[in-house]
């Protein structure tokens, strides 16, 4: 393991994919564990996508998961596949598969994002704004709450959560949620938290594994803006910490990896 800091974040660079993804669900067991210490309860974001959900996986197989009071966490999603309920492309079942069926969470703090043959039908923008809606009711007024952990995946071209580079979710400056559609990686109808949400979240963790994503990595750690490279706009009020394998890591400058 290697760590570093750059205006984007700090860095953290595990050897392969498998030890990212159970050193990041150590990370999390932790970080939930001391918000509950201090707080009582504690909140994350998830987000889909291949490392994402090794994250959780590793979470269910670690004993430490019983370290966290699963009845008092608060949990969120950063994007969703606007498809059916039972749709294997759905972050949320992805996630209720991988962790969220085998530890005891409090199904009322379960906050998942509207199906695509749910309450509001086949229209992402009604899906958007009871998300929204949700946020504010679970932030007592302010317009999302103040997550302890969001974590995001990321696209080789840069998208993060289902914020698109050079599209309106892009420029998006004051709704905490949004619909996105003709998304360039399928399914093209998403729903997506924005910056002014993400930008909420103490900490911002950014996990991500393969050489198809070094360049988008490397990219935001020599500032390339938001709107073209949106992985480049989600922060922490806190930490932003990039959690990233080797191959992840391979075109960050060197000064930057060690
Ligand atoms: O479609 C999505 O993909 C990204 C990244 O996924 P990966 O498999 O390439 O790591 C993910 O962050 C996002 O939540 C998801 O909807």
């Amino acid at each position: 393991m290697s760590t570093s800091a750059s205006p984007a974040g700090d860095v953290v660079v595990h050897s392969d994919a498998d030890v990212l993804a159970a050193a990041t669900a150590a990370r999390l067991i932790t970080a939930l564990t001391d918000a509950q210490a201090a707080r009582g309860s504690a909140s994350v974001v998830l987000t889909g996508g291949g490392t994402g959900i090794a994250i959780l996986e590793q979470v269910r197989r670690s004993p430490a998961k019983d370290a966290v009071d699963w009845s008092r966490l608060d949990v969120f999603w950063g994007d969703e596949r606007f498809v059916p309920a039972d749709d294997s492309e759905r972050n949320e079942k992805q996630a209720r598969e991988a962790l969220l069926d085998h530890v005891p969470v409090d199904p009322a703090r379960v906050h998942a994002m509207a199906a695509a043959d749910g309450e509001f039908g086949d229209d992402p923008d009604a899906a958007a704004a009871a998300y929204a809606r949700v946020l504010a009711t679970v932030a007592s007024g302010a317009d999302a709450p103040t997550f302890d952990v969001i974590l995001l995946g990321l696209g080789g071209e840069g998208h993060t959560a289902s914020i698109f580079p050079d599209t309106p979710a892009a420029h998006e400056a004051e709704r905490s949620v949004v619909a996105v559609r003709d998304c360039p990686k399928p399914p093209p109808t998403r729903v997506s938290l924005t910056f002014p949400a993400i930008r909420r979240a103490t900490e911002v963790w950014l996990v991500t594994a393969g050489a198809a994503k070094a360049g988008a990595v490397a990219a935001a750690h020599r500032g390339v803006g938001e709107v073209e490279l949106p992985v480049a706009g989600a922060r922490g009020t806190g930490r932003t910490l990039w959690l990233l394998d080797t191959e992840a890591a391979t075109e960050l400058p060197w000064s930057q990896r060690v």
